[in-house]
């Protein structure tokens, strides 16, 4: 092929593409254009407790480089510059440019970009130009990173596209293993091993007709701790464990005592108005199955995250407060056990695919991605000493 570019259809499994999109809604930020969203390596992953989920972008990492070598015929002389996944949000887009044309990039000599989802499905617009064709989940561009090969991306006019991109490069100098090693502990600290076997009902895996019925009958309800199939034991770990989503995904969840009547008015800049009122004594079960629960000297009112506006009348009770890294989330419950089922499930949740489910089926995800963190959680246990022994990253699978 002219320019030294190569297609590879299907070079991942459509699950595998689910994945990795749902590793970029675990830990994406904002990235480095507009409208862009990007999970790297090296941010956040290596920089963040969400080390378990580096290992998805390892063992991709390396086929790719692999795929690179073998068509080019460079074999064992290419090194990763750079990992990421992108989202391309709508109306993102990029302007026909080659891959290194400024001086901090041209260590850059191969571009890889994977495609993760459907362009005219899952999003409309961003067309790559000079292969020209549709965007498909699975489908490997490969190409020279010089001049030979300017190329662009159309804007997205609807949806969200994801993408993951590797550069290569033949200078050991810009590998990118050493930088995210540095980040990296030589153990995993033990909070990472915290994590509950979950419940055998989560896992259902029908094995007979009767049994796959009985399955859809539990998924189909609307509110599964109405469902009499399930003990009040069951209930407690089913709530015990989303408490534990919540706990990894760093929400905190307590209920506080609000002991008088707000009037609505302009609230200052600075946090003036009288602390609420909290009790822990007063916040019911809920609050003491709660391992996120907070005490009282560590609730405030405002968690940071609220700097003026226009504040609600607030009736007399208890309310609860969910708080998202400092920040409160703008939301009311009923309850304590109703926060953490609605906020785990929500946000293990890819917000496309939320559509047309019962809650019961989104809150069995959210279960199944905790569980899934927790296996790589265990094969990152015995990765990370062999990965800080040989000085690099590789695709280490001891099960
Ligand atoms: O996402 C694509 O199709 C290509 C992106 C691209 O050209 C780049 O990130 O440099
Ligand atoms: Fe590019």
């Amino acid at each position: 092929m002219s320019g030294r570019r190569w297609v590879v259809e299907e070079f991942i499994s459509r699950a595998e593409c689910r994945e990795l999109i749902r590793v970029h809604r675990a830990s994406g930020v904002v990235g480095y254009r507009d409208r862009f969203s990007v999970t790297t390596l090296r941010e956040p992953l290596a920089r963040t407790s969400d080390w378990p989920l580096l290992l998805p972008f390892v063992r991709l990492r390396d086929r790719l480089r692999d795929a690179v070598e073998e068509r080019t015929g460079e074999h064992l002389a290419l090194f990763v510059e750079w990992t990421g996944l992108s989202c391309w949000h709508p109306h993102s887009s990029i302007p026909p440019h080659y891959d290194s044309n400024r001086p901090y990039l041209e260590q850059r000599h191969y571009s890889v970009v994977l495609y993760l989802n459907d362009a005219g499905t899952d999003f409309d617009g961003g067309t790559f130009q000079f292969f020209g064709d549709k965007v498909i989940a699975g489908r490997l561009l490969i190409f020279a990173s010089g001049p030979e090969n300017i190329h662009g991306v159309t804007p997205i006019t609807r949806g969200e596209r994801f993408t993951f991109t590797v550069w290569l490069t033949r200078d050991e100098a810009c590998w990118e293993d050493p930088k995210i090693l540095s980040h990296l502990p030589s153990t995993l600290p033990p909070s990472l091993a915290l994590t509950p076997d979950p419940p055998a009902f989560f896992f259902s895996r029908p094995s007979t007709a009767a049994d796959a019925d009985a399955d859809a009958a539990k998924r189909s309800c609307t509110d599964p701790y109405s469902t009499p199939a399930l003990s009040q034991g069951d209930h407690e770990a089913k709530f015990d464990l989303e408490a534990e989503v919540l706990k990894q995904l760093e929400m905190e969840v307590w209920t506080r005592r609000v002991g008088h009547v707000r009037q609505p008015r302009k609230r200052p800049r600075t946090t003036d108005h009288p602390a609420a009122h909290i009790d822990p004594n007063r916040a019911g079960d809920d609050y003491a199955a709660t391992p996120n629960a907070q005490h009282a000297e560590d609730a405030d009112d405002g968690g940071g995250g609220d700097d003026g506006g226009e504040e609600e009348e607030e009736e007399e009770g208890e309310v609860v407060v969910v708080r998202w890294r400092g920040r409160v989330v703008p939301l009311r419950f009923e309850s304590v056990r109703r926060a953490v089922e609605l906020v785990a499930f929500a946000a293990a949740t890819p917000n496309d695919a939320r559509d047309g489910h019962e809650e019961g089926w989104w809150r069995q995800r959210a279960v199944e991605w905790l569980d899934h963190r927790r296996q790589l959680a265990a094969q990152l246990r015995v990765a990370l000493p062999k990965w800080k022994d040989a000085g690099c990253l590789y695709d280490y699978q001891p099960f």
